[in-house]
C-alpha cells in the first residue's frame, strides 16, 4: 500500500493559506504520482482476473440491502482497466430498475450530466474515447434524484477519500446535491479493484467522499 505521512499537514496549509502555493503544487504532484502508481497497478491485472473480480463485485453487491433496495442507479463503463461494472448493470435491468450514466455536458467545462440507459439507448464516445448515451433531454435525472451513485476512481483509502481521473468531474457535478441542506443526496460508492487501496490519500478542499467502497473482496463502510 501507498504511505502519505505529510498528506493531512500539506491539506490542512493548502485549505488555509492562499499564499503557500508551494504546498498546494506538492500536493499536486503527489496526486499526480499516486495516480500513476495506481492505474499502473490496475493495468497490470489479466483478462483472467478483470473477469472474475466483475463477477465478484455483483456478488458483494447482492449482499447489501441498500443496494437491493434502490430503483435509480448511476453506474458508468469501465475504462483504462477499471473495475467493470457489466454484470451490476445488466442485472439491475433485468430487475427493472433505472440505470444511468455519465455524460460529460456539451458545455460546461467539468460537469456530469447522468443519462438514462438501456440495452436500446443510442450511444457515442465522448473525448476520452468512452462511450457514453446520446444526450436527450427527456433521458436527463437530477442527482438528487438518485439513489446510488457508483464512481469509478483510480485510488481510495479505508476513510472514504477518493483518487479520481483528475478532471474534477464527479466533484464538480456533485458538489451541489452533497452540500445543499434540503436536496436528497445519493449514496455516493466507490467501485474499485482491490489493488486500487491506498493507506492514506492526500485531500483538497472539494473532494468529495465516499460513504462506502466495493471491491471484488470486500464492502467498507464510512
Ligand atoms: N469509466 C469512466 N467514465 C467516466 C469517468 C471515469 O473516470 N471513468 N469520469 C470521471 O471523472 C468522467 C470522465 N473523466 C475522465 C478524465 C480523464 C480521462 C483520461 O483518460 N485521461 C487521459 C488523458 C486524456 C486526454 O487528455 O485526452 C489520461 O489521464 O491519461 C478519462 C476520463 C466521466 N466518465
Ligand atoms: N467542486 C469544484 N469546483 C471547482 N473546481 C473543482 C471542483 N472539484 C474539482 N475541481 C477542479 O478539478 C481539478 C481536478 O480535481 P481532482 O484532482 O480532485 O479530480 P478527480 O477527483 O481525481 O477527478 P474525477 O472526479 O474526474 O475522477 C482540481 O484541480 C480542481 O481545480
Amino acid at each position: 500500500m501507498l504511505n502519505f505521512q505529510s498528506q493531512s499537514k500539506i491539506a490542512a496549509m493548502a485549505t488555509s493559506t492562499p499564499t503557500l502555493r508551494s504546498d498546494q503544487k506538492k500536493l499536486i504532484t503527489q496526486k499526480k504520482q499516486l495516480r500513476t502508481q495506481l492505474r499502473n497497478k490496475r493495468q497490470q491485472l489479466t483478462r483472467f482476473e478483470q473477469h472474475s473480480a466483475a463477477k465478484k463485485l455483483l456478488i458483494q453487491l447482492n449482499h447489501q440491502t441498500w443496494f437491493n433496495n434502490s430503483q435509480k442507479v448511476a453506474l458508468y463503463l469501465a475504462n483504462d482497466s477499471e473495475l467493470s461494472c457489466a454484470h451490476v448493470i445488466r442485472t439491475l435491468l433485468q430487475n427493472n430498475k433505472q440505470v444511468f450514466l455519465p455524460v460529460l455536458h456539451p458545455i460546461n467545462h467539468r460537469q456530469l450530466l447522468f443519462v438514462r440507459y438501456d440495452q436500446h439507448t443510442p450511444m457515442r464516445f465522448n473525448r476520452f474515447g468512452i462511450k457514453e448515451p446520446r444526450l436527450a433531454r427527456s433521458r436527463l435525472l437530477d442527482p438528487s434524484q438518485l439513489d446510488i451513485i457508483f464512481m469509478p476512481l483510480v485510488g481510495f483509502d479505508k476513510q472514504g477519500h477518493r483518487l479520481g481521473m483528475g478532471g474534477g468531474f464527479y466533484d464538480t457535478s456533485l458538489e451541489r446535491v452533497v452540500n445543499c441542506r434540503w436536496l436528497k443526496s445519493p449514496k455516493r460508492i466507490g467501485i474499485a479493484h482491490d489493488c486500487q487501496q491506498a493507506s492514506e490519500l492526500p485531500q483538497e478542499p472539494w473532494d468529495i467522499q465516499l460513504n462506502a467502497i466495493i471491491t471484488p473482496s470486500q464492502c467498507i463502510l464510512i
